[in-house]
């Protein structure tokens, strides 16, 4: 009922990291199995602390069809240098030698800062699948300069922090990945739309109103936790509590969104 064409399995808000092995492939499985001729794309996430699950994992994506697999960098020894977080990623990438490979740029999360631009530089003569990044950062500057240098090899930047995915549109995203797009993905849908027939004014209205409802939760205390209570509310279907170290959204924090989220005027007047 969103109208998302594409999903990204066992990223953040699918809590990945948190899954077994044996779950994260029965998670692909379920949606490869589910989506077909539903949706368009299908990107694993593999990423994992450990090379040998992420490279069996990477297998696994393949075996099944995916559409495409990413890899999130390793973050308890994290690589300090491109070179060692680019033989991480190659490492996995070969594993799948005909899936399109994207790099899962996270840094709040993964604590590990090297540049995706320095990153690209020359990416594809380590990794050929090499197709994009999953850019979930506030860099601006960085998302810039990845397609003002990579124009010319027509990487794909699906952008990840959707309080202002209308910024990395105008700098040259081609798509987006988040969380909020599993409970405000046709209003999202309708402002790139929007920003698709350059009616900038239509496009921002959309963006502040998704801006209004994030910046009043993230008061509340907002992470993954939370957008599964949101993703209940909206749409009916039990999310199931987190697995820990995360806990449950409070009651008070779902009765505040609910009220919050149903206070907005949306430009389309639903
Ligand atoms: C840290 C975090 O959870 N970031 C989210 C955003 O969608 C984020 O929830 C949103 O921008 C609200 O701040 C996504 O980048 C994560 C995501 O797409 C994923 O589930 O892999």
């Amino acid at each position: 009922e969103q109208n998302v064409k594409n999903i990204f399995v066992n990223g953040t808000t699918g809590e990945g990291l948190s899954l077994s092995i044996q779950e994260r492939k029965q998670l692909a499985e379920e949606w490869m199995c589910q989506g077909k001729d539903k949706l368009d794309h299908v990107i694993i996430h593999v990423g994992a602390l450990s090379l040998l699950e992420s490279q069996e994992l990477a297998r696994h994506a393949a075996a099944i069809g995916a559409s495409g697999i990413a890899v999130i960098a390793p973050s308890f020894f994290k690589p300090t240098k491109k070179d060692e977080l680019l033989g991480f990623l190659q490492k996995v990438a070969s594993e799948a030698p005909t899936v399109p490979f994207y790099y899962y740029h996270i840094p709040a999360l993964t604590g590990v800062k090297i540049r995706v631009e320095e990153l690209l530089d020359g990416i594809r003569e380590q990794i050929p699948t090499f197709q994009g990044v999953k850019f979930s950062d506030t860099d601006l500057l960085d998302l810039a300069q990845c397609i003002n240098k990579n124009e010319r090899e027509r990487f794909v930047f699906l952008y990840g922090v959707d309080e202002q995915l209308l910024s990395a549109l105008a700098i040259g995203a081609n798509g987006a990945v988040g969380s909020t797009y599993n409970y405000l993905g046709r209003k999202t849908n309708l402002m790139l739309q929007a920003f698709a027939k350059s009616d900038l004014a239509l496009a921002q209205k959309y963006q502040f109103l998704t801006g209004e409802f994030l910046s009043f939760v993230i008061k509340l205390g907002f992470g993954v936790a939370q957008t599964k209570a949101v993703m209940t509310l909206v749409s009916g279907i039990p999310m199931g509590p987190p697995r820990l170290p995360l806990v449950s959204a409070s009651e008070e924090f779902i009765a505040k969104a609910k009220a919050k989220l149903e206070s907005i005027v949306w430009p389309d007047g639903d």
